[in-house]
């Protein structure tokens, strides 16, 4: 008998008030009473339990968590394991709110809540519940109950039955919801900072019966996994965090391949009671666990006496990991599990919330598979059937020889017959006359004989079929791995081009003065725009969407730098500096022409240059008056131009010299970068008046441009009448913005070279992969064209009846009665 032993819940988080305030727009939705999940566009996505955004924490534990429950107390093992991205609701869901509201206390508190109702009812003797708890992040495991901040002895081993234990982890027994409230509080102060670790908490459940042999024990494990983040709340974030992001998706592949497969287990649910009579003839290790506080090994938990064995094929093919590895016990033999999906709601989740809801339909349809005694009976009747009909289509061949055929035809069926003859149990019934032969009657024929010879047939054959299943199974996930591996590398190329098509309409576009369309959008939308194609794996949508969204912030900043190049150069600002400059200009005219000053930061060296500009005869001309009237003061600006050449020229001088400096690395980095930023700001700076008194005309033609031009820098009208020193002030911290957004901007460039690089080791790894998986494709894909083919030679081998039920058959072949007599 098949038995379902997953059970797939999703719940949908309500929007968070963060959520609200920035209007996010729901994009998934349970309709009620309806087991499926439906996405915005309609698509569906069916489970065992769906729950929507106002389902209370009660119902979501009264129908999907509840009803396992009971299975505790008889002895089976129970798994709830939350999977779902960062914030989507998983703590919140299996541990509640950190509050006294009952309402929101999660599925832990109310499993332990019945388990001590039972208690009571059962007057507390009979039950002890004891508990369990570390965290893994990475390779690193930590015991959330242990005093011991040093935690040298915890580790995953494999007890003498090659079962997964946690060796050295303290375990912690809970008589009352007060003992419970204290384990919550170790966990949280042990686990506080590092949230983006994988949780699991097993309660012990052991039920001593009367006699010392009766009593049962049962494991509830709870795993809060960590959850990956959302790739837009990436774009600024620390590169540790970004990095970590990556690796728990990285933790999480094998476990979402296992989740994948079409079955979890083979052992029977009867392997899952166990008495301490199991215990004491089974003198191992405790189910993942155990070493009470005192330090003391108790003989605890012995769940599954037999190793299942396709949930163990998917096992070992991910043992390095150590998630699966913990999971392993759990998830294997006929425990329950539910898989509990928690995702968000959000546009900006939508790609996660997909793929999430894909794992969920998937991982839902899995049975623990009870019934193999009675396939192997079908088996063993069709391999039989198989046999005799082989004896029969042989008699018919060679009644059919005796017909006149060409010479062709005659020569392969001769051929044919020979080859059957010379098959160990073909002799026997080369005699069959096809007349008499009864194929109803097929599976009765066998005798012991037969029987014998069936039973070594079908082991055989049950064992190819097994390898045959376990090279299905594994030709399948090759196959998934490759196919997402291409959709990988079609959506890293998709990326690039759309980053690189930005690039270059970015850098098309400074003439018009406005940013491209596309980069209007603040960079977080950029990553998620667009239909986004769903994969069933978090851990590799991330990187080359990152680095794409990272790239077009970058650009996005190197266009505001240059939008904000433009305001130093306002045709009003320019005209009162000029205008003021020029009174400046006539008071100091032997300073200025002298240019003592080189060797000023630039902002005072700057302004001289910007006040050699004479003034005109109105005294304070319009913007396009300014740029007309400076016919009249070439001379003058071709002094400053030949100044600010030679300025031009030390400046750049200064800045190849820091630059060199700071690649051989004999200089701060910070502040060498800072300088740097500040030179090459004021190099572009002096080249813009160079330009400006070099093409006065042209100037004009801006000045006209500006001040007719959009709606923004006409906005800026208002700032026509400053003064000298404003407009100066102005210039300045308009300058010192642009120094800093060329900081930020070469930052981010370093950023992105970095995930360039980490990207680049990544897809090298993946090819690799790729090439190996092709191997084993390969691999996989001859050997089971050779089981086949050692198949079909096993059942062209199939055994013949004896000489007794033949002559029978020939009997009965010549005179049409007494086949049914010989076979009763
Ligand atoms: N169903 C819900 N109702 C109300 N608030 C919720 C619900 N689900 C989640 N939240 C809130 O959303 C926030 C994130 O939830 P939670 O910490 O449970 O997410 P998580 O999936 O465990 O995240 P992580 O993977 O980072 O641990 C919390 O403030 C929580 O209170």
């Amino acid at each position: 008998m098949m038995e379902k032993v997953m059970r797939v819940a999703v719940r949908i988080r309500p929007l968070l008030p963060a959520e609200l305030r920035l209007n996010r727009e729901i994009r998934a939705n349970v309709a009620a009473d309806s087991r499926q999940v439906t996405l915005a566009g309609g698509h569906a996505f069916p489970c065992d339990f769906a729950f929507g955004p106002t389902v209370s924490q009660e119902r979501i534990y009264c129908s999907s968590v509840k009803p396992l429950v009971s299975s505790l107390f008889s002895g089976r093992d129970l798994t709830v394991l939350a999977y779902g991205q960062a914030g989507s609701g998983k703590t919140y869901t299996l541990s509640g709110k950190h509050n006294d509201r009952a309402g929101d206390r999660g599925v832990v508190w109310r499993v332990c809540e019945d388990i001590f109702h039972e208690m009571t009812a059962k007057e507390h003797s009979s039950l002890i519940l004891s508990a369990c708890c570390v965290a893994l992040c990475g390779d690193e495991l930590r015991d959330l109950l242990s005093p011991d901040a040093k935690q040298k002895n915890l580790r995953i081993t494999e007890d003498q039955n090659g079962r997964t234990v946690v060796s050295g982890a303290v375990e912690i027994p809970l008589g009352s919801m007060k003992d419970l409230q204290n384990v919550f509080k170790c966990m949280s102060d042990m686990n506080h900072q590092h949230s983006s670790s994988h949780t699991l908490l097993w309660l012990q459940l052991k039920q001593c019966g009367t006699s010392s042999q009766d009593a049962l024990l049962s494991t509830l494990l709870v795993v809060d996994l960590a959850g990956w983040e959302c790739v837009s709340g990436l774009v600024n974030a620390d590169p540790s965090r970004f990095k970590r992001s990556l690796q728990i998706s990285t933790e999480l592949r094998p476990l979402v391949d296992m989740l994948q497969q079409d079955r979890l287990t083979l052992s029977s649910p009867e392997s899952h009671v166990h008495t301490s009579q199991a215990l004491s003839s089974h003198a191992h290790k405790p189910h993942t666990l155990l070493t009470q506080l005192d330090g003391s090994d108790l003989p605890k938990v012995y769940t599954h006496t037999s190793c299942p064995l396709v949930h163990s094929v998917s096992a070992q093919t991910h043992t390095h990991s150590p998630l699966v590895r913990l999971l392993q016990n759990s998830l294997s033999g006929s425990a329950q599990t539910l898989l509990l999906v928690c995702v968000s709601p959000a546009q900006s989740s939508l790609t996660d919330t997909a793929s999430c809801l894909m794992l969920a339909t998937r991982a839902q349809d899995k049975y623990s598979h009870a019934d193999l005694k009675g396939e192997h009976t079908r088996q063993r009747s069709v391999l039989g059937a198989q046999g005799c009909l082989m004896q029969h289509a042989a008699a018919l061949l060679e009644e059919l020889q005796e017909y006149s055929l060409s010479p062709c035809l005659q020569q392969r069926l001769s051929t044919w017959l020979d080859a059957y003859k010379k098959t160990p149990h073909a002799s026997s019934a080369s005699h069959h006359k096809s007349g008499t032969f009864d194929v109803h009657q097929l599976p009765g024929t066998t005798t012991d004989n037969c029987d014998e010879i069936d039973a070594s047939l079908i082991a055989d054959a049950h064992s190819c079929e097994q390898s045959l299943q376990e090279l299905k199974l594994h030709c399948r996930l090759q196959s998934e791995l490759l196919v997402e591996q291409k959709l990988l590398a079609d959506g890293l190329k998709r990326d690039q081009r759309t980053s690189e098509g930005g690039g270059q309409r970015l850098q098309s576009s400074p003439q018009t003065g406005r940013l491209p369309a596309h980069l209007n959008d603040p960079p977080a939308c950029s990553g998620m725009a667009g239909n986004r194609r769903v994969r069933s794996s978090p851990c590799n949508l991330s990187l080359e969407r990152l680095s794409a969204t990272i790239k077009t912030s970058n650009q996005l900043l190197l266009a505001r730098l240059e939008e904000q190049e433009q305001v130093p150069r306002l045709p009003s600002v320019r005209r009162t500096k000029e205008t003021e400059g020029r009174v400046e200009a006539q008071n100091k005219d032997k300073k200025r022409s002298a240019r003592p000053l080189l060797n000023r930061t630039w902002t005072r060296k700057h302004s001289p240059d910007l006040s050699s500009s004479t003034p005109d005869s109105q005294g304070t001309p319009g913007p396009r008056g300014a740029c007309e009237g400076q016919g009249s003061v070439s001379e003058s600006r071709s002094i400053g131009v030949s100044a600010l050449l030679l300025e031009k020229e030390r400046l750049q001088k200064r800045r190849d010299d820091l630059s060199g400096h700071l690649a051989e690395g004999s200089m701060g980095n910070e502040q060498g970068d800072g300088t740097l930023h500040q030179l090459e700001e004021t190099i572009e700076a002096v080249d813009a008046v160079i330009g400006m008194r070099l093409h006065p005309d042209q100037q004009g033609a801006t000045v006209r441009r500006l001040s007719d031009g959009s709606a923004p820098i006409a906005s800026l009208r208002g700032l026509e009448d400053l003064s000298l020193q404003e407009a100066k002030a102005l210039f300045y911290m308009y300058l010192g913005k642009a120094v800093c957004l060329r900081g930020r901007s070469a930052s981010q460039q370093r950023r992105v070279c970095e995930l360039e690089e980490l990207l680049a080791s990544e897809r090298e790894q993946s090819s690799r992969r790729l090439q190996q998986l092709e191997k084993e494709v390969f691999f996989y894909r001859s050997s089971s064209r050779e089981l086949r083919r050692r198949l079909k030679e096993l059942v062209q081998d199939a055994p013949s009846p004896p000489s007794s039920q033949a002559s029978c058959l020939r009997g009965s072949g010549d005179g049409g009665h007494g086949q049914g007599g010989a076979l009763d």
